[in-house]
This record gives structure tokens, sequence and C-alpha cells, in this order.
């Protein structure tokens, strides 16, 4: 039964703060529709911004980055961007994306003080970053310091062995695999998962480089533990919820977060192994050679010259810093490499005449004796194969392993870049898929993997390295760049001088999903020894 009003009740007279309430209780819905629509229009039209053109929905909201983050494709997204909208696209309301290689190069360049966006602090570990998730410049700067000694092409050549171990074992992998398959017969051999092997080496080198240790996924032919897995997954945690990076409080660093098993990467192989390989070594001290060294052959690994750096100056480079630029190396190292590998593969594959230059290339190399027959090939070996080179390079360029944007700060006063102003605090985003495809740079045929364009004209082929940012640029170089061409360097050759490949599924491409790197799948061959 209802309450009955009194005639005294309805006549009351209301209060400003009474009426507001009603409203806001009954028409609450409205208003938070409107509220909603007002906000986004001021990002979209009150923006110094609102002069360059992108998707609407990039105009009012992050949404946009965070579904393109979602969909794997950002890559593509952007190559489409680009193409539809011009040199400077909106990608969400504080936002903009540049084509220009020229720009890119001002925006990367060391010293213009355009500094990594809090994107990069949604990485792990939070609480205590490394070389790539730190976003303070001036630690990011002392730290680097440090670690660019064993990471150097010097102390890199040191860790050659490592490698040759690892190529060892996927040769010893792939002739298994050809006997298992009943031999060398068939139409081009046996179908083998080349680029699932790839990754497993890309791997394990870094288990040896980084901590004397191998994951062992190349001796057990799969992904142990789904330790592989996990970091991918956790890379595509990273890539969307880093175009939202507050959401990060809410969700990974939420204490309630341990509870969810598959989302954690506390317990993985990797992190495992890597902690255990600390506490080996531990206490840290500079007359504890022995400890830090790999038992045994005496060989230094990664982990070995970060306690090294540390001991020289705790202050600045802490215990906690040698766990975090050792373990992030893992998560930095494998996929990029490996995506890296695939991409070179997959291309020189598809095209059977760049396939049969190369086989000739080499096949001319033994017979003149520049490469060994045998066994591995060293550093400067590689670098005497130049149609190898340009391969390579080429795969970098069409293919290259980071997918998501780089991003940077403007600094609080504005700058330009390529004659555009922009305001302090705008992010200023560059994909290489779409940086390498710059007409003017590298050729009217930019979309189309050609190798012969870095070897037609010196001059040409100097101003295209200039615009190549595969490996990113400035301050923030890749650090691991000496590491990763050493490995593809000595691997690649090899793979091609003793068996002979075809594409299982000719015309197919490779399964792209850009987390930060692309993660690849889908280059399955038929393999021979040749
Ligand atoms: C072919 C393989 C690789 C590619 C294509 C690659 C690519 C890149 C790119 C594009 C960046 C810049 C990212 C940015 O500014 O947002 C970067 C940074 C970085 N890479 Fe690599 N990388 C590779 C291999 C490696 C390896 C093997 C390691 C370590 C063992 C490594 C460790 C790092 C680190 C620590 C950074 C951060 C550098 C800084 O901010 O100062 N990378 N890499």
């Amino acid at each position: 039964m209802g309450v009955l009003k009194t005639d005294d009740e309805d006549q009351r007279p209301q209060t400003l703060l009474g009426v507001a309430l009603t409203l806001v209780t009954t028409q609450w819905a409205a208003i938070l529709v409107s509220f909603l629509l007002l906000r986004a229009l001021h990002k979209r039209y009150a923006s110094p911004l609102r002069k360059y053109p992108g998707p609407f929905l990039a105009s009012v909201t992050r949404l946009w980055k965070v579904k393109s983050a979602a969909s794997g494709r950002t890559h593509l997204d952007h190559i489409a961007l680009h193409r539809r909208y011009g040199p400077v696209v909106r990608v969400a309301p504080g936002e903009v994306s540049v084509s220009s290689p020229e720009a890119a190069r001002a925006l990367l360049s060391a010293g213009r003080r355009f500094f990594k966006t809090p994107f990069y602090g949604v990485f792990p570990p939070p609480e205590n970053p490394d070389i790539f998730t730190e976003t303070r410049e001036d630690v990011h700067a002392v730290k680097k310091r440090v670690a660019n000694v064993p990471y150097g092409m010097a102390a890199m050549q040191q860790l050659s062995p490592f490698i040759d171990d690892a190529i060892e074992l996927l040769m010893t992998k792939i002739d298994e695999h050809i006997v298992l398959a009943g031999g060398n017969s068939g139409r081009g051999g046996v179908v083998f998962d080349l680029g699932d092997y790839l990754h497993y080496f890309a791997f394990d080198v870094l288990g040896e480089v980084a901590f004397s240790r191998s994951f062992g996924f190349l001796a057990e032919g799969r992904d142990v533990d789904d330790a592989i897995k996990t970091i991918d997954r956790s890379q595509m945690y990273n890539g969307i919820i880093g175009q939202v990076p507050e959401l990060d409080h809410l969700l990974r660093r939420n204490p309630l977060w341990q509870f969810i098993p598959w989302l954690s990467t506390k317990n993985a192989l990797i992190t495992r192994m890597a902690l255990e390989e600390m506490a080996r070594r531990q206490p840290f001290h500079k007359d504890n050679g022995g400890g830090l060294l790999r038992s045994g052959d005496g060989r230094q690994d990664l982990m070995a010259s970060l306690i090294q750096g540390h001991l020289k100056d705790p202050e600045k480079f802490g215990e906690g810093d040698v766990f975090a630029v050792a373990h992030g190396a893992i998560f930095a190292g494998s996929d990029s490499t490996a995506s890296t590998m695939q991409s070179f593969f997959w291309h020189i594959l598809d095209d059977r005449r760049v396939y049969q230059l190369l086989v000739h290339e080499l096949e001319d190399a033994v017979r003149a004796g520049s490469i060994p027959a045998d066994g591995n090939l060293s550093w400067n070996q590689s670098q005497n194969l130049p149609y190898l080179q340009a391969c390579l390079k080429e795969a970098m360029r069409v293919r290259p392993a980071v997918g998501l944007n780089i991003t940077r700060l403007v600094p609080p006063e504005g700058a330009e870049l390529d004659g555009h102003f922009f305001p302090g605090g705008t992010s200023v985003a560059c994909n290489g898929w779409v940086l390498h495809r710059d007409r003017d740079v590298f050729g009217q045929d930019a979309d189309d993997f050609r190798p012969e364009r870095w070897l037609e004209d010196e001059e040409r082929a100097r101003r295209m390295e200039r615009y190549m940012f595969q490996f990113g640029g400035g301050s923030h170089l890749c650090i691991g760049r000496n590491l990763a061409l050493l490995e593809i360097n000595k691997v690649v050759p090899r793979l091609l001088r003793d068996y002979r490949f075809e594409l299982a599924h000719p015309g197919r491409p490779l399964k792209a999903n850009a987390s930060f790197f692309v993660v690849q799948t889908g280059l399955e061959v038929y393999v021979k020894k040749a």
C-alpha cells in the first residue's frame, strides 16, 4: 500500500540542493552520457592537436589505441592510418603518430629531451625497472653505462662459444627430425616447424648468455613449462594496458593479481631460473670470482659482468639492477631475435629467386675458401656475404621485430618535429613498419621485399641505413643489437649452407601478433640436407 502525502509536503519549497539531488537520482543516466559526451567533445576540439586528422574515436578516447593493441595488428593499422590521413595522425586525444623518418630521427635522438612515456612503466618489474622499462632518463643513463660494457661487440665475441653450442644443438635437432620423418627423401624433404625452433634457439641462447644456463627448449623440442607462452601473454598485457598505464594499478599492481596464476610471471621458468642463478652467486664479492663465472670452463656470462659492474659502483647499480637487467634481457632479446630470423626465412623462401641467389653465394664462398665448408662461421666471414647481408637488412626493413609504436613525450616547453610544433606533454609515436615504407627514402617499391636495393648504389644504401629503426635510436638504441646480430649472422648462413629449405605452404603469410614484438608463427618448411 502506498504512503499518502499531505498537502503540506507537496507545497514545501525545494532547496537548490534538493532539486540537484532529485535530478541526479532520477536522471543519472542522461547526466552521465552528457558528461561523457562533453568531455569527449572537449578532448576533440579544445586540444591543440585538433588540427591533425585521424579516426574519430582516437580523438576522443584512448580506446582506439587499446583496440588496436588488443587486435595484435597495430603495425598494420598504422600503415593504413598514414596512407589514409597523411604524415601526422592523431591516434589518441593527447597523441600523434608521425610517419616521416626525419621526424623519427629527431624524436629518438639523444639530447632532444623527448623522454619515454609511462607506457614503459607497465613492463615488469615496476619496483626495479631495467634499462628498457626505466623512464627516468638520468637513472636510465647511469644503468645503461654499466650495462653497455658487457653488451659491446668485443664482449659479445667472447660469448660466441655459447651461441656455437646452441647452433650445434639446433642442427642435431633438425638432423634427428629428418631421420625420424623418413630421411632425406620426398619432395623437398620433411616438414619441420623452423619458426618454432628458431624461437627455441633464441631463448636458449639468451639463457646461456645471461646465466650460463640453457632453458632446455631446443633439447626438449617444445615450450617447456609454457614459459614462452607465459612471456608472450605477459607482453600482450603490457602492450594493451600500456596504452592506459593508470589501469596497471588496478590490475597487475593490485595485490589480488597474484591469485590469477596464469597471468603472473613470478613463478615462470625463466624468472625461477634467474632467481636461482642470483642466489647461487651470492654473496657478491670481488674475491668470489669462482661464484661469478660459469663453473667448469670459466666463460663469463652477462650476469657475471653485471655483478662486476655492481661491485664497482654498488650505489648506482644495485643488486636489484643486476637481476633486473639480466632477467630483462630475456624478455627484450628473445622474441625480437626470433621474429627477425623468422621474417628473414619467410621472405627468402617466399621468393625462390632470392633463395637461389643466396644458396649460390654460399656455395661460391665455400669454393673460394672465404667461409668454411663445415662448422660455424665467424662474424667476419658472415660480413663478407653481401647478398646475405642485403637480405637480412631487407627483412628487418619490411618486417621489423617491434610492432607497437615507440612513443616519447614532448618536453614541457614544446618542440618542433619535421615542421610541426607540438606542445609540451604531447605523446609522439612512430612505428618502424611505417617508417621503413617511406617511398622517398626506400624507393617507390618500398612495400616489396627486394634485397638488391641495398646493393645498387652505395650512397643510397648509406641514406637508407640512416633511416632504419629496427633497433630504435638515440639514447634508447637497443643495447642487445650486437648480440642479436652476432647470433643471427652465425646461425642463418650455417643453416643455409647445410640444409635446403622450401616453404611447406607457399604463399601463406606468417601469422603475426604484435604485442610489443611481433610474435610470429607458421614458418613450416620442407627441409633436407644439402
Ligand atoms: C633482432 C633483435 C632485436 C631487435 C629487433 C630489438 C629491437 C629493439 C628496439 C626497437 C628497441 C627500442 C625500444 C624503444 O625505444 O621503445 C630496443 C631496446 C632494447 N633492447 Fe632490443 N632488440 C633486439 C634484441 C635485443 C637483445 C638480444 C637484447 C638483450 C639481450 C635487447 C635488449 C634491449 C634493451 C635492454 C633495450 C632498452 C634500451 C634502452 O632503452 O636504452 N634487445 N630493442
